[in-house]
């Protein structure tokens, strides 16, 4: 245990409050509490980025989810103003990390990561050994989890909820000005994607995951649609299914991130599947299709596009385990991508991908 030396040169020994991350098979470890005490469950993930945890943790893809930092330090630069954020508040159920850093030095930190986690009531533990915990989930596939200080809680699976749902906006928001407009399905949507439009020249108008494109009082009209990343199980998004099915009937330029890649596929009639333990970083390796060339992108995904549907083809490929990391259509406007081209955290490699499916509205 770390000591403090007051100025008086007296030895004080900070409180102590530890917690236990059990997981879903049995397995335990014990951590020094350096957020909220109160117990919380879901599904645990790792994040292999050595940078970024201000970005992810406000990132709502990981809504339901604990994650875990393998990077051996969190909490060293602080956190810096929420409009360097990606929602409004903190999205994870808990944070579990090796070292917690409580003396943050960056020129932007306005609090400790600790500081953070306690306003926002976020579960928090330092376990020593993300190494042994990242090789089990690994080993044994993407598992169940829990935080618990004193009394036990159940498990919960964030997998079989509409979290979409919870995360969504419940209005009609429209940003920036151009010739064209594109709508926004908000899926639960990074900030840094109407940043990224933004700086492009283009209306954006930011709709609900449910809400009715194609009505025929529909009050704006639009040139594109872009379907955001967003949590949980893409097959409980039926609405907006059912809403980018329409858009390729009526040819309407469209393109997924992440969540948005697996609900293309869907509505196109391909198909999705969970992965054994995702990808979640910012150093995926994705080759293009039809070239050499190797992306570096930032990734945070427990599902993945098992059959493309007909009439598309791969448009890139994860170059470590071969997986589909994107899908476009031979002779429409119509794409996606499984990584982030927003970045936030992570290389601004991929930005491209926006000036891209932009010009063809
Ligand atoms: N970032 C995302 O959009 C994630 C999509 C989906 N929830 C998955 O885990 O695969």
């Amino acid at each position: 245990m770390q000591t403090q030396v007051k100025s008086t040169l007296e030895l004080v020994t900070p409180p102590t409050h530890y917690g236990k991350l059990i997981l879903e098979d049995g397995t335990q470890f014990e951590g020094l509490s350096f957020g909220y005490e109160g117990s919380t469950s879901g599904e645990i993930v790792f994040s292999t980025g050595m940078v970024g945890y201000p970005e992810s943790l406000t990132d709502a893809s990981y809504t339901g989810q604990i994650l875990v930092l393998t990077y051996p330090l969190a909490g060293n630069y602080g956190v810096p103003a929420s409009n360097q954020w990606e929602a409004e508040h903190i999205q994870v159920k808990g944070l579990i990390v090796s070292n917690y850093i409580a003396t943050p030095s960056h020129m932007q930190s306005i609090m400790s990561l600790g500081d953070w986690l306690l306003q926002e009531k976020i579960p928090a533990l330092e376990i020593k050994d993300t190494r042994l915990l990242t090789q089990h989930i690994r080993d044994h596939g993407a598992m169940l989890g829990k935080i618990v200080f004193g009394q036990d809680i159940p498990f919960y699976d964030p997998n079989q909820e509409n979290l979409i749902d919870q995360v969504s906006t419940q209005q009609v928001t429209t940003y920036g000005q151009g010739p064209k407009t594109l709508a926004l399905i908000d899926c639960g949507a990074k900030k840094n994607i109407v940043r990224c439009l933004l700086k492009r020249d283009i209306e954006i108008v930011v709709v609900p995951w449910d809400y009715q494109l194609f009505a025929s009082d529909t009050p704006f009209h639009f040139d594109g649609i872009l379907i955001s990343n967003g949590p949980g199980n893409p097959k409980m998004a039926t609405d907006t299914i059912q809403t980018i099915r329409t858009a390729l009937e009526h040819k309407v330029p469209t393109l997924g991130i992440c969540m948005g890649n697996h609900l293309l596929t869907l509505a196109a009639g391909g198909n999705t599947t969970k992965m054994k333990f995702g990808h979640r970083s910012q150093n995926q390796p994705c080759i293009m299709k039809d070239s050499q060339r190797c992306y570096i992108t930032t990734q945070n995904h427990g599902f993945v596009v098992s059959d493309i549907p007909d009439g598309f083809e791969p448009w890139f490929i994860n170059a470590n385990d071969g997986s589909n990391e994107g899908i476009i259509h031979s002779s429409q406007p119509f794409m996606s991508v499984q990584f982030h081209p927003e970045a936030a955290p992570g290389p601004v490699d991929t930005e491209w991908v926006f000036d891209y499916f932009l010009e063809k509205i």
